[in-house]
């Protein structure tokens, strides 16, 4: 083993490409697009060194096109869940001994092969498989994967140079074991760089892992597993299975060895996952981790004293960006009725603005929502506040699947603040406004309090300093991440450490030191240099 204490490359964001007309970038993506447009890609399960073709097999399609078929996926049985987990643990000696630099070596250079030769690739994927437009494919796929990489290596390094006192007669020392078992990684839909971490995070602290990517992610997980395997990751550290959700997590955590799990996705699933993991703790070797971050009905709120055009841009930017599908998104705001004739006037045209279509279009800001169920269900929202007298719609309100899942960005305006579409979280472009009387400014403080069981993410937007700071205080337990002035989406790694409590998860933070201490296990040394020899108490005599 080398000897010496190892510094890390400083972790630095990686900067968001343009994408300008005749940009190299904008060239290398279209390029990537038409290729994986025309491909059929065939993704087996990654299991040790084995790549398994099951045989029964799903298609891939884009959802802004979703008749064209990009590929198949294969999709396992309990045994190919089993065999995972015997992979995983087998491999975990020697993983979880391996020098933590030479781990650190593989992360970053899985973060420079997304910067350089996979970047478009990997943007392409994102664009295809997922529906987003290039700007929303670069900060996800490209820059916050790679920040996830760069800046976890950092705070490994951290965590592992947190260390305790000690003094002439003793040496403490904290040593930060891997979990005692293997990791279950279980990712959305909606962001790659997310699908990544999970995983990544767990292995990176010198886990194992078993992962479980979206059936709406394949596209990109494809490019990812490429990526690891590129850079260096051992054959079964991580482990990818496909396939029904239930039977395969039914199957992890039957399993005496699970030993934490580390899920995305939505509060009622995981809300399951941690009643059976109670159910079975008689059964575990070690006390699982259990960390997830789960949905939102993300906020913002208006002071009487705001800038119109930036609670405007606030609110559509916000809300619809990525059609809405990240748990950050807006979907509730509150305007005083002082700026709402104003605010409501930039929406109507900011939203009429906006055009809607395939992402290969880099003109187009909207395009698809991911899938048919997700479709139906917001296009359902949307009928109903077309019949209820409590809501009127004041921009878009028009869907149609014919070709892809497209809805309209839509906006309903409510006179009642507790209707159905201010506290459900719906993960698409309709965001809801209550306009509220000036004088009630604490008053809507404490309706945007209580009114979602989520606290994910939320925004209040003021000139006025007083405001600020009465918002500020009577909302600190609404959201994990709390901007003033500014949408309530976008958070970066390394700058605003990302997650909500109540319903919207365990809030570790993911991007932070917090979330990487979960895959650890520390183990305290204690070494004493003069080792008593008599039991008596020197005043004994
Ligand atoms: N808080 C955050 O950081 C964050 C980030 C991204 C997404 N989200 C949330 O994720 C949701 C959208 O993503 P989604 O549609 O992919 O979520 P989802 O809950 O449908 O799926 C997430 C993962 O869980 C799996 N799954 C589904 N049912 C399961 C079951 N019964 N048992 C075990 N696993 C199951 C899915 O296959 C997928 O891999 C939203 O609620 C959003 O707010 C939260
Ligand atoms: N971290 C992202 C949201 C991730 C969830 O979908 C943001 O801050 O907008």
């Amino acid at each position: 083993m080398l000897k010496g204490f190892f510094h890390v490359p400083k972790a630095v964001n990686e900067p968001v490409k343009s994408y300008a007309p005749n940009s190299p970038e904008k060239a290398a993506v279209q390029a990537a697009y038409t290729t994986l447009w025309n491909s059929q890609i065939d993704v087996p399960l990654y299991i040790g060194n084995e790549e398994i073709r099951t045989g029964n097999t799903r298609t891939i399609s884009a959802p802004h096109d979703h008749k064209h078929i990009v590929g198949t996926y294969h999709l396992a049985e309990k045994q190919h869940i089993e065999k995972a987990i015997a992979n995983a643990l087998e491999s975990r000696t020697a993983w979880a001994n391996m020098a933590w630099e030479q781990r650190a070596a593989i992360f970053l250079k899985a973060a420079e092969l997304i910067a350089g030769p996979y970047r478009a690739r990997i943007n392409a994927a994102t664009m295809i498989g997922q529906s987003k437009n290039i700007h929303q494919a670069e900060i996800d796929a490209s820059c916050e994967l790679i920040d996830f990489l760069r800046y976890n290596v950092e705070f490994m390094t951290q965590i592992y140079g947190d260390q305790p006192k000690s003094d002439s007669t003793t040496w403490n020392r904290l040593e930060y074991r891997p979990l005692e078992g293997f990791v279950y990684a279980i990712t959305p839909f909606n962001f790659t760089a997310i699908a990544a971490n999970l995983p990544a995070s767990a292995a990176m602290m010198g886990n194992v892992v078993v992962w479980k990517p979206s059936d709406s992610q394949v596209f990109s997980a494809k490019i990812i597993i490429d990526v690891f395997k590129e850079a260096g990751v051992p054959d079964g550290v991580i482990n990818v299975v496909f396939g029904d959700a239930l039977m395969i997590t039914d199957t992890v955590l039957a399993s005496r060895d699970f030993a934490g799990v580390h899920f995305t996705g939505s509060t009622h699933v995981f809300k399951d996952i941690w009643a059976k993991i109670g159910a079975n703790i008689h059964h575990y070797k070690t006390y699982p981790r259990i960390v997830g971050e789960t949905g939102g009905k993300d906020f913002i709120i208006a002071h009487p004293s705001a800038n119109v055009k930036q609670v405007a841009t606030g609110i559509t930017r916000g809300a619809f960006e990525f059609q809405g599908q990240k748990c950050s998104a807006a979907s509730r705001a509150y305007v005083p009725q002082s700026l709402w004739p104003a605010v409501k006037e930039q929406l109507i045209a900011d939203v009429k603005s906006m055009k809607m279509g395939s992402p290969e279009d880099f003109g187009n800001f909207i395009t698809a929502v991911i899938h048919e169920g997700s479709f139906d269900k917001l296009a359902g929202f949307i009928d109903q506040a077309k019949k209820d007298a409590d809501a009127e719609i004041i921009a878009g309100g028009n869907y149609d699947k014919s070709v892809g899942y497209f809805i309209e960005p839509t906006i309903i305006v409510t006179t009642n603040p507790k209707y159905t579409t201010m506290e459900t979280e719906l993960f698409g472009p309709v965001i809801t406004i209550y306009v509220y009387e000036d004088a009630k400014w604490e008053e809507t403080l404490e309706l945007v309090d209580t009114t979602s069981e989520y606290a994910l993410t939320g925004a209040v937007f003021s000139q006025d300093r007083y405001a600020i700071e009465v918002a500020t205080t009577k909302l600190q337990n609404a959201a994990g991440n709390f901007y003033i002035n500014d949408k309530p989406t976008g958070a970066v790694v390394g700058m605003q450490p990302f997650g909500g409590a109540r319903a919207s998860g365990t809030n570790d933070k993911a991007g932070s030191a917090l979330n990487l201490l979960r895959w650890a296990s520390p183990r305290t040394i204690k070494e004493t240099f003069v080792t008593p020899e008599d039991y008596r108490y020197p005043f004994l005599g």
